[in-house]
This record gives C-alpha cells, sequence and structure tokens, in this order.
C-alpha cells in the first residue's frame, strides 16, 4: 500500500465507489479501503431503485438486476390495495438488484479506472497534524499503516464514524433510526412485477413493511419501525414474523439480515477541512422511502468532482469544499430529502383511520412519473383536505 494518496475514501458502498470511479477518471491517486472481506456482503438493503435514477449512473445489466419492476401497490392498513403504474416508463419504472453483485461491479469500475482497493482493511482513527486532517490509521489483519490524502471522503455508512472522529456530530436520533429487519424468502406466492408496501401501526408503527420481488417467487421481505417503537415483543422482527406467517405461511426463508437506516434530516454541513461525507454517512438517505442507493452515488460522485476541483486549485479548506455541500442540498436530490422529511413526519403522526381515507381515495394511478413527488401530487389532487393540514409544505408540492 502506498502511503500518500491525492484521495482517500474510507467505505466501499455505492457512495465509496462513485467517489473512487469518479476522482480516479480524473487522473487522481486514489485509495479505497472496506472493512469487510468482500464488497457487497452481506447484504443489507431491499435493493430497490428507479429506473432512470440508476441509468444516471451505469446501463442496466442482467448481471446484477434480480427482477424488473413494472409498479408498484400500498396496501393500507385495513387491507385495501391502492396500485401504482407508468404506462409512459414504457411499462418498466424500477429494478431490484442483486446488490452483492451491483456493488462489487461498482467498485471493480473504479479499480479499472486506476483506484487502488484495499478490502479487510478499516480505517481505525484520523490521522491529524498542525490543526488538519492528513489521512487515516488503516489496519489490515493485525497489521497498521497510516496513509495521508489531501482530501478523505467518509464512505462509511450508516454506522459512519469517521466524521465523528474529525469532530463532525453525526448522531441520529433513535426516534429517527429505523429499525430494520429482512428475508430474502422463496416459494411464496407474490406479483414478480410489483414492489409492494404495508402500512398502518399494527403492521409497522411509523415505518413500513415491503415486498419487494426478486423472481416468479422469490422476494425480499421486510419491515423498518421507528426505533422508538421498537421494544421487547414489538421488535421489528416480531412484527415481520406476524406478518409472514399469516401471508406466506409455506415460504422458506433462505437469508436474514437486520439493518438501521436513518430516516432523519441530513448532517447540518457535510464537510470539514480535508473531508467531504457521502452517502448515508451523510444521511441523505430519502426519509420518507428509506431509499439511500441513489442518493450515495449522486453524493459520492459530486463528491469526487468537487475534491478534483479543489486540489487542482490547492485549496482544501472546509470553505472551498462547502460548493459540495451547498450543490446537492440545492441538487433535485437535496429539495427531495427536505420535502419527503415533513411528509414523513406529518405521515408517521397519523391514526389508521386516516391512512385507509388516504389509500382509499386512488385506487389505481397511472403516474407520469413514477416518483413519490408525482405520487403525492395525485394524493393531494384527490384529497384536498390535505393541502390545508401539510401548511406551507403544501406550496412546494404543487
Ligand atoms: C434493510 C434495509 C433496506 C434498504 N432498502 C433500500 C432500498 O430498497 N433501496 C435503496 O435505495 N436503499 C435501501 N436501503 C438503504 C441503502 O442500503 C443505503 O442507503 C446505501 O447502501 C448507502 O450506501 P453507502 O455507500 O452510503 O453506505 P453502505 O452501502 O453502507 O457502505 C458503507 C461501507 O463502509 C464500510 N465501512 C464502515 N466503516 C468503515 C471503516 N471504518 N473502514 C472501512 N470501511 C468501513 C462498510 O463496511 C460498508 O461496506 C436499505 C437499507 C436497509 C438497512
Amino acid at each position: 500500500m502506498k502511503s500518500k494518496y491525492d484521495v482517500l475514501i474510507i467505505g466501499g458502498g455505492p457512495a465509496g465507489a462513485l467517489a473512487a470511479r469518479t476522482a480516479a477518471q480524473k487522473g487522481l491517486s486514489v485509495c479505497l479501503v472496506e472493512k469487510r472481506p468482500a464488497i457487497g456482503a452481506p447484504v443489507r438493503c431491499a435493493e430497490g431503485i428507479g429506473k432512470e435514477a440508476l441509468a444516471e449512473f451505469i446501463p442496466p445489466n442482467p448481471r446484477w438486476i434480480s427482477a424488473e419492476m413494472t409498479g408498484a401497490g400500498i396496501v393500507a392498513p385495513d387491507g385495501f390495495e391502492m396500485t401504482l403504474e407508468s404506462s409512459m416508463a414504457g411499462g418498466k419504472v424500477g429494478y431490484i438488484l442483486d446488490r452483492k453483485v451491483f456493488d462489487r461491479e461498482l467498485v471493480w469500475q473504479a479499480a479499472d479506472a486506476g483506484a487502488d482497493v484495499y478490502v479487510k482493511t478499516r480505517a481505525s482513527s484520523p490521522i491529524m497534524s498542525e490543526g488538519r486532517l492528513k489521512g487515516a490509521v488503516l489496519d489490515y489483519c493485525g497489521s497498521s499503516s497510516k496513509v495521508t490524502a489531501d482530501v478523505v471522503i467518509a464512505a462509511d455508512g450508516v454506522e459512519s464514524k469517521f466524521g465523528k472522529w474529525c469532530g463532525i456530530d453525526t448522531t441520529v436520533p433513535v426516534r429517527e433510526i429505523m429499525s430494520s429487519v429482512q428475508y430474502v424468502m422463496t416459494d411464496i406466492d407474490i406479483n414478480p412485477g410489483a414492489t409492494i408496501f404495508y402500512l398502518g401501526n399494527e403492521v409497522a408503527p411509523e415505518g413500513y413493511l415491503w415486498v419487494f420481488p426478486k423472481g416468479k417467487r422469490a422476494a425480499n421481505v421486510g419491515i423498518g419501525i421507528s426505533g422508538r417503537k421498537s421494544g421487547k415483543g414489538h421488535r421489528a422482527k416480531d412484527y415481520l414474523d406476524k406478518f409472514v406467517k399469516q401471508k406466506f405461511p409455506h415460504g422458506k426463508t433462505i437469508e436474514c439480515i437486520v439493518g438501521g437506516v436513518s430516516v432523519c434530516r441530513p448532517l447540518e454541513c457535510t464537510v470539514a477541512d480535508h473531508l467531504m461525507l457521502v452517502g448515508d454517512a451523510a444521511r441523505v438517505v430519502d426519509p420518507l422511502t428509506g431509499g439511500g442507493i441513489y442518493n450515495a452515488m449522486y453524493t459520492g460522485k459530486l463528491a469526487a468532482e468537487v475534491a478534483a476541483d479543489c486540489i487542482a486549485k490547492g485549496d482544501l479548506s472546509k470553505k472551498a469544499l462547502m460548493i459540495y455541500d451547498r450543490e446537492w442540498r440545492a441538487s433535485k436530490m437535496g429539495k427531495s430529502i427536505e420535502r419527503n422529511y415533513h411528509i414523513k413526519e406529518y405521515l408517521i403522526k397519523q391514526p389508521d383511520e386516516k391512512l385507509n381515507t388516504i389509500i382509499h381515495s386512488v385506487s389505481k394511478l397511472d403516474l407520469k412519473e413514477f416518483s413519490t413527488l408525482t405520487l403525492i401530487k395525485e394524493l393531494l389532487k384527490a384529497n384536498p383536505k390535505l393541502l390545508v393540514e401539510l401548511g406551507a409544505l403544501a406550496a412546494s408540492i404543487r
């Protein structure tokens, strides 16, 4: 391992991979370290992503796509299902990825572009000198080495520690961590072309339960509930087991994963001198859907672009790197996170009766664009009273 790079990236998920690929393509020397022995495993994700969102970063490839989606369903607490599709999108609206292969492909592309990649290598502390971040101490199989870099990109996911070690407050309030469990199930009766979301305080308090198809009779069946609702007898797993017993009594569980998803607002500031935070480490998951793959790739790529400009100018100060922070907040992604945060806060306070009313208001929607914003606009049309309840927020949606 070399001891000096232009860019050191911590974490080999979609955020780190896109940062590494972009920085290497720009001719920078790049080191990406991943603490796990293999990129992409174990998967901690339901693997859903929109078709257009994915296409911004990589052309689709059947090698890492488990299933193509043509629509979605939202099931109200009383069991009524609203179906969503988009004839405008040519019938295909999204994918369920195979992230074990997908994440590996992204890192592979970064390596092909020239990045050095080290797995089973953990960043264990920052190197601080003359009051500034100079790099990180990396642990590999019992030995430690120091790697310095002009800029460190922390892409270390939801469990991110690097930002905190450098003085950034990355704490997520307990109520804004979704406690999640997911089974990969086979031998179950599903609609193989639609992602289904189940809502309700009895099903998934302050969260939702999902069935994301991975084939004709296989799916990721998972749940995320608010950390503050989780307790003895009411853990995410308890809710999921109850659902599975009722809905898929003969299904077989071939994999079980647990994880946390932050559904808080993004960090107040995602840069410091010589440091940038991207993806889940920056808390840029969509607070309404819990989706973070796109946002991770978007921030990873943008951070590397800004880093390259700043390296060329010889200024890696917080002030210079702030371009990244400002740009992602002003982007469609940043605005959508802010809006969806308020909608999530509104929805989690609603009783089941209200959720039933909202979902019953439309039984089938053909969306021009298959996005949460278009869906919300349609629901507002069907429930004009919500405009009053949402107050100032409604203006930003129309
Ligand atoms: C149950 C569940 C379901 C989800 N479903 C979806 C979904 O359907 N669609 C969607 O868009 N999003 C989903 N998400 C969110 C999505 O998985 C994340 O937003 C996405 O993976 C974020 O990418 P990332 O690169 O920021 O972080 P990660 O993918 O978490 O990658 C971070 C990497 O950093 C490594 N790392 C951490 N610390 C260190 C260290 N000190 N040194 C070296 N390496 C380190 C970790 O091992 C990890 O590999 C889901 C999440 C969960 C938990």
